[in-house]
């Protein structure tokens, strides 16, 4: 029998802010929260792990300073994390902690393999540029140099998230909150990547505009077969969403399964305050 192989395992993943003091080195230390008392190093993420399957969308919950920002920015390499193991199934078999890579090996996962959407449109898009050139802005970082075909999978990814196409050479910055998603989408996905990672992309958004977006990722997991990581506060999205469910709390994984598990028999108190906010 063929053992499925994930497309993404994270192995003890772990980011702290600050050096650590005698205190909060010690094994099991004390914490304020997420923080060392004494020292006040902030440990945003500690000892995360898991693995990602292709088509599968994993979905990471948990209020505002829990340390999901800081995973998907170390997973993007905005951060350096302070230790931990990456593998990619694409990248060099899987057999390579992406992690310790150089900064041009790092530049290359990240053009060819990972798609990255914002919470904040101006940290995905250049917002005085047409929606056309940043979606070809993605596909040259990608090694893409033909410029018609580079025209073509734009119009069609322009299509595919619902942009009229006669607009496609006005710049974000006329568009709605929600038409500014639908174009990081629509770049994220550019340069085809296994793995799209999404960081509260419909927070801030009006419901129905935020339902449409929700929507639409659904229905790119369906077309394209595509793996995600969903960071979001919000309980409802990640319902909606995702596969799996990871839930953290002050940096570190609590609770983690099938999301109709997590929701229907949530086992830590504070999973379980999170599913009854919902009722
Ligand atoms: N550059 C930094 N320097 C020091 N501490 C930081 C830095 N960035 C984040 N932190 C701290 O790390 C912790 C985790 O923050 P993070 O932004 O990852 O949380 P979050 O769950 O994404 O919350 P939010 O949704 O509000 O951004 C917080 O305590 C935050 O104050």
């Amino acid at each position: 029998m063929m053992v499925e192989q994930p497309i993404l395992s994270v192995r003890n993943l772990s980011k702290q802010y600050g050096e650590g003091c005698l205190h909060c080195q010690q094994s099991n230390p004390k914490l304020e929260k997420n923080y060392c008392p004494v020292c006040k190093t902030v440990y945003a993420c500690r000892d995360i792990s898991f693995d990602l399957y292709r088509g599968e969308i994993l979905g990471i919950v948990g209020e505002s300073g829990s340390g999901k920002s800081t995973f998907m920015k170390s997973l993007y390499f905005d951060e350096n994390v302070t230790t931990g193991e990456g593998y990619l199934q694409d990248y060099k078999d899987g057999k390579v902690n992406i992690f310790t890579e150089s900064s041009q090996m790092k530049r290359q996962i990240r053009n060819m393999l990972l798609g990255m959407v914002y919470q904040n449109p101006i940290l995905g898009l250049k917002m005085d540029f047409s929606s056309l050139s940043n979606i070809a802005e993605k596909q040259i970082a990608a090694g893409n140099r033909h410029v018609g075909n580079m025209e073509a999978r734009s119009y069609d990814l322009l299509q595919h998230v619902n942009i009229p196409l006669h607009r496609s050479k006005e710049a974000p910055k006329n568009f709605s909150g929600g038409m500014q998603q639908r174009i990081q989408i629509a770049k994220a996905l550019s340069n085809n990547p296994p793995l799209l990672l999404l960081d509260e992309v419909t927070t801030g958004l009006d419901l129905s505009v935020q339902a449409d977006v929700l929507d639409l990722i659904k229905s790119i997991q369906r077309e394209f077969n595509i793996s995600m990581i969903v960071v979001s506060h919000d309980l409802a999205v990640i319902r909606m969403l995702a596969d799996r469910t990871i839930v953290m709390l002050n940096g570190e994984i609590i609770e983690h399964g099938l999301t109709d598990q997590v929701l229907e028999d949530p086992q830590h108190s504070y999973t379980q305050q999170l599913v009854y906010s919902l009722l």
